[in-house]
């Protein structure tokens, strides 16, 4: 029996993954940067202090049993034997093509137990290390800075996996660079407890022949247990979908609606322009979503039966999504009416926001006029600072919004959503 349980984007909010960032942050060059898929290089002290506030508030004010990845990590290393290890280390070699005499001095860190501690390794894992000051000529003019690469997305962890219902599936995420996040996240699944626990599909190739499966948390919103909306794009490939809806066909029990939702390439996630913060009501980027411009979506419904061939439809995704739920939706428009404001703050994870039960959100305090949107529809606007000094007032109200300062994490390009991994929900 799975111990997962995330039918919904808004139901109560009991279990969930992490990665407070650390110096993994400090080795991003900023001739790297877009490599590393930044848009700025982040204070590693502020993006911390940012992120310790996010689990603080998970914890203190919703009870939110929060996991950090680097923990799952050491114990992953603690249990799993030497061979194991090293076949760990030669995977990330294989990977991303380290040097040789790298590959050596990487696995020597992993033989020398007697030096060298699970918090160590895993440390190394996830900070990487720096070539120094012998660099080669090769190396010196292809900018190649790093003996091993840190892994700086891995505070993304909504990304390392897709979360539906009972189960998890691992695939490839499309960008080289966040590839060893989900290797690490598979010898996590695979040698510490929390892979016992859980239901989990490896994904990342479906056999020899075929392409890999490029699968990303942040592409997938699940609205309620039959409805499910799957960012298709250059993060979320093809293989991935049509596997997900095989896979979904032959499980289900009753009848699922899906929406494939074909993203632009300036969009690399679902959750980026639309999140779920109650079960009527949605945070959108106006531009993709809403009417037919040019910038808007193209969205695929397919209504999956047993037994029977998959109903397929071109749709306007919130006209039909409305339809489908059966109950008025509103949609709220990130940034407000203004369409400069409405990219600033799509910018900023404006439409990225983490639901942590119906009407109680987390969100940046920069999208302000965001905020605005949702305060004129009676949300309470607070300060995670205020919100921790008296936690029972964030309880006993409705409808709020908790602002995370997030100056340094939004360089990273990713909101709310995507630093947090649901892995219990509650029905809603
Ligand atoms: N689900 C998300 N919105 N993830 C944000 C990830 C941001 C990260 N820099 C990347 O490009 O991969």
């Amino acid at each position: 029996m799975s111990s997962l349980q995330v039918s919904s984007e808004s139901g109560v909010l009991r279990k969930a993954l992490v990665h407070t960032p650390g110096g993994e942050l400090s080795m991003v060059a900023p001739s790297r940067l877009r490599d590393f898929l930044f848009s700025d290089i982040l204070y590693e002290k502020g993006a911390r202090e940012e992120h310790l506030t996010l689990v603080k508030v998970l914890r203190e004010i919703f009870n939110v049993e929060v996991l950090q990845f680097t923990a799952l990590l050491e114990e992953a290393l603690s249990s799993s034997d030497p061979l194991d290890k090293l076949r760990l280390v030669e995977g990330v070699s294989d990977l991303e093509g380290l040097h040789a005499e790298d590959t050596i001095k990487l696995k020597a860190a992993f033989e020398d137990e007697s030096q060298n501690d699970a918090s160590y390794l895993a440390r190394l894992l996830i900070t990487g290390k720096l070539v120094g000051s012998d660099l080669s000529i090769s190396d010196f003019i292809r900018h190649n800075l790093y003996q091993l690469q840190p892994v700086p997305n891995l505070m993304f962890v909504r990304d390392l996996a897709a979360v539906i219902g009972q189960e998890m599936f691992v695939g490839w995420n499309s960008q080289k660079v966040r590839r060893r996040e989900n290797l690490l996240w598979r010898f996590i699944l695979q040698h510490a407890s929390i892979g016992q626990d859980i239901t989990w599909h490896n994904w990342m190739m479906e056999d020899e022949n075929s392409s890999p499966c490029y699968l990303e948390g942040g592409n997938i919103l699940q609205p309620r247990p039959n409805i499910l909306l799957i960012g298709h794009g250059v993060r979320t490939n093809s293989s991935a979908v049509e596997r997900l809806i095989r896979h979904l066909q032959n499980v289900m029990e009753d009848t699922c609606y899906l929406f494939v939702i074909m993203l632009p390439d300036y969009i690399p996630h679902l959750d980026a322009v639309l999140s779920a913060i109650s079960p009527f009501e949605y945070v959108a980027f106006p531009p993709a979503v809403k009417g037919h411009s040019q910038y808007s979506v193209d969205v695929l419904q397919v209504v999956l039966q047993q037994g029977k061939q998959p109903k397929t439809q071109v749709v306007d995704l919130l006209d039909s999504l409305q339809s489908t739920i059966g109950e008025p939706l509103d949609i709220i428009p990130c940034g407000g009416s203004d369409t400069v404001t409405q990219k600033r703050e799509y910018w900023w994870g404006g439409a990225s926001l983490l639901t942590v039960s119906p009407g109680k959100i987390i969100s940046y305090n920069s999208p302000e006029n965001t905020l605005n949107e949702l305060s004129k529809r009676g949300y309470k606007i607070i300060q995670a600072t205020d919100a921790l000094s008296n936690p029972d007032s964030i309880r006993s109200c409705e409808r709020c919004v908790i602002t995370l300062r997030g100056l340094e994490l939004t360089r990273a390009r990713g909101g709310p959503r995507s630093l947090v991994m649901p892995l219990v929900r509650e029905g809603v």
